[in-house]
């Protein structure tokens, strides 16, 4: 049999399927290991073997490199590596791959490392056996029944919590800012701007170190939105039932002047569904949303989010700003 025919047998990939949880716990690993950084040495990224990489990383003495270097062939084969086989017998070497260079802490100390801790904390972990129970009690999420209470009051009791998640955040954030605001004017001639659900206040820092005239004020929106002649808001409906964001446009709508603007960066839904990474990505974050924040929370189809503009009250609506494959700007005008 043909290699590719072997890859596409059933066999391997209900094996794979069944198995992938090794990838997201070695991704942890490596992470917990400080190997990316290990390896990165402020972009030098030279190629180290799992004992150079044992005995730089500071993990304690010790370690044991054969099982390091089996983590690190996983992942190589998942793109987070370049594996350098040694010749004559030497040692096999590992770099980090694009995908693997967002793990290492960047020159402000970011990186999408913390959002992997963030994502395999133990309180996380706790509720990824019930994802079934979403389906069968949607009344609650999964998170909800192991801990009692939603993710945000649970981070709030606990600052090193509280903390992480505001680290995976900025690490996430800062990098697609840079790349928003280097090709979107939208913020052009806006004076007050509200941005909701702001986390540590990376994204908004962002905007008012380019426009500096814009004042900034704060709040809860399922209550009000504060007024202002736009309003900003990232990666916060999809954790959000429909009733929900129905409620919280509509407060938007609301205090918005005639001709102003809700500028939305949400993970947009494809209509159909494809086995690409950005189509997979957003359907496992889909999950992640269902069985952690919202059981009815989701990523919507720009369909979607045009109806539940509409009713709101803003005629306008325009989905055609994309930085990167992952977010996409949303524009809801009054
Ligand atoms: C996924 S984070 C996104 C943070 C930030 N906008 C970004 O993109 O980096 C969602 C944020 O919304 C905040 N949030 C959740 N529910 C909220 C509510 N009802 N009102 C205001 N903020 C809320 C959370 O505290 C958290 O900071
Ligand atoms: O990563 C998270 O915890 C997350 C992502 C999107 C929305 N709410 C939370």
């Amino acid at each position: 049999m043909e290699r590719s025919q072997m890859d596409n047998s059933p066999t391997s990939a209900i094996m794979e399927l069944a198995n992938l949880i090794s990838v997201s716990m070695s991704l942890t690993a490596v992470v917990k290991l400080k190997v990316p950084d290990t390896i990165w040495q402020n972009g030098s990224n030279n190629p180290l073997s799992a004992a150079e990489i044992l005995s730089a990383a500071a993990a304690g003495p010790g370690g044991d490199a054969e099982n390091l270097q089996r983590i690190l062939r996983l992942l190589t084969s998942y793109g987070v590596f370049n594996q350098h086989i040694g010749e004559d017998g030497s040692e096999t070497r590992y770099s980090l791959t694009e995908v693997g260079k967002a793990l290492a802490a960047d020159e402000n100390g970011l990186s999408y490392a913390p959002y992997i801790l963030q994502h395999h904390q133990d309180a996380m972990m706790l509720a990824w056996p019930l994802v079934h129970e979403a389906v069968l009690d949607p009344s609650s999420e999964p998170f909800v029944k192991v801990h009692g209470e939603r993710p945000y009051s649970y981070y709030g009791k606990n600052p090193e919590m509280n903390l992480l998640m505001q680290k995976a955040m900025s690490g996430a954030s800062v990098p697609f800012m840079k790349a928003f605001l280097d090709g979107y004017d939208g913020f052009q001639g806006v004076e007050t701007l509200v941005d909701v659900g702001g986390s540590s206040g990376d994204c908004l820092r962002m905007i008012m170190t380019k426009y500096q005239r814009i004042e900034h004020v704060g709040g809860d929106m399922l209550k009000s939105i504060p007024p202002g002649d736009a309003i900003f808001m990232k990666w916060l409906l999809l954790s959000s039932t429909d009733e929900e964001c129905a409620q919280v446009l509509k407060n938007c709508c609301d205090v918005l002047p005639w001709g102003g603007k809700l500028i939305v960066c949400e993970p947009l839904m494809p209509n159909s569904t494809d086995n690409s990474p950005t189509c997979r990505a957003l359907l496992q974050e889909d999950i992640f949303l269902m069985t952690m924040y919202r059981t009815k929370g989701k990523h919507r189809t720009a369909m979607e989010f045009r109806e539940l503009g509409l009713a709101a009250g803003f005629p306008n609506f325009k989905a055609d700003f994309r930085i990167d494959d992952f977010f996409t700007v949303l524009e809801f005008q009054k």
